[in-house]
């Protein structure tokens, strides 16, 4: 058998570690013929519920799983890894934003950033915990042994609800709908830039010509849906962040198909669309099969987008701003 993917996981005993680790144990992640090597980092009051998952992943008898190993530190968590999926941190309540979160999680991504320099030399870093690009920033920042290609942060799950929602509308199934690509921050900013998408090969626009719609029910649902879950659950998503993050963590690894891409939030060159340098800022992104991607270039933004967009950009300088020394 081959060599195993070791994967580290942060949060491993929290809402989302619960759901991520099976699925990712079983083999759907790299497929049935790739062991993987599972690394649960928790905190040490965590550990031992972390634990008892690690039994249950024994229990499952999944034949991909190679090992699991508990840590209580990121600096034995991340040795040897090749990925490394930081979840763990603290989720919102209800009534706050995001980025509420981020004096009290910041800094857990400086020490984990630091802790990435003993991981693999491929490593991969995808950062769930929230506000997730910037946290996924003062991680990049706070492991210059990393190239900064190598982080992102995930807005897969806007995605996955945008198009769940547009799929509804428009009465087809959620396949049908290509090239939905989130711009910005993970927060109640974030552009889903419908005028690019397209439902079973026709331009989006020409099937759902509720313009208002658009624009207003449909990008305020997919903003705040994370919030409406925390209202009617008491607890964030979970179940559909541990999915996205497969399916974010999936799509690096896949060549995407021709004339079409996903999500990410990742590191801007400040060459393209008017995206500072170095912000970590979701786009559209097309993966080369091997965990690295291009960003797509020439994509044509109305006014309309052009301007949403720049509220996204300026609340992610904002929020870099506010954490400018926690960035080395
Ligand atoms: N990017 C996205 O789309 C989404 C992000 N999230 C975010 O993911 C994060 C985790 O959410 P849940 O699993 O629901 O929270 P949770 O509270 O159920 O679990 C968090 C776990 O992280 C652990 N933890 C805290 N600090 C840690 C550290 N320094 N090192 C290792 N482990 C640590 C805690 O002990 C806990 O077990 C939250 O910040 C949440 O807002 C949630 C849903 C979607
Ligand atoms: O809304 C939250 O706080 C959790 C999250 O990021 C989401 O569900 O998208």
């Amino acid at each position: 058998m081959a060599q195993p993917v070791r994967v580290a996981v942060t949060g491993a005993a929290g809402q989302i570690g619960y759901s991520l680790l099976f699925r990712i144990a079983s083999g759907e992640l790299f497929g049935p013929d790739t062991p993987v090597h599972l690394n649960l980092v928790e905190l040490p009051q965590a550990a031992k519920a972390a634990e008892g998952t690690a039994m249950e992943l024994d229990d499952c008898g999944f034949s991909t799983l190679a090992g699991i190993d508990i840590h209580d530190s990121p600096e034995s968590g991340f040795e040897g890894v090749n990925w490394a999926l930081l979840v763990g941190s603290k989720p919102r309540g209800p009534g706050m934003e995001r980025n509420d979160l981020i004096k009290e999680n910041g800094p857990i991504f400086v020490a984990q950033g630091k802790a990435l320099a003993k991981a693999a030399s491929d490593v991969r870093c995808v950062v769930v915990g929230n506000p997730c690009n910037t946290n996924a920033l003062i991680a990049q920042h706070n492991c210059r042994e990393v190239p900064a290609t190598r982080f992102s942060a995930m807005t897969m799950l806007d995605e996955n609800r945008a198009k769940a929602q547009l799929a509804k509308k428009a009465g087809v199934n959620v396949g049908e709908i290509k090239n939905l690509a989130i711009w910005g921050n993970h927060s109640s900013t974030m552009v889903p830039n419908f005028e690019a998408a397209t439902i079973g090969g026709k331009s989006l626009t020409d099937v759902i010509t509720d313009r208002a719609y658009l624009e207003g029910d449909f990008f305020t649902t997919v903003q705040k849906r994370g919030a409406a879950i925390i209202q009617a659950r008491g607890k964030s998503s979970a179940a559909s962040a541990a999915s996205s993050c497969i399916d974010h963590v999936k799509n690096f690894l896949t060549k995407t198909p021709e004339g079409e891409y996903f999500s990410a939030a990742v590191p801007s060159d400040g060459s393209l669309y008017d995206i500072p340098q170095g912000l970590m800022f979701s786009v559209p992104v097309r993966s080369n099969g091997d965990g690295s991607y291009e960003i797509v270039k020439g994509l044509e933004l109305s006014d309309y987008m052009k301007g949403r967009i720049g509220q996204t950009r300026d609340e992610l300088l904002k929020e870099r701003d506010v954490v400018k020394d926690l960035l080395a």
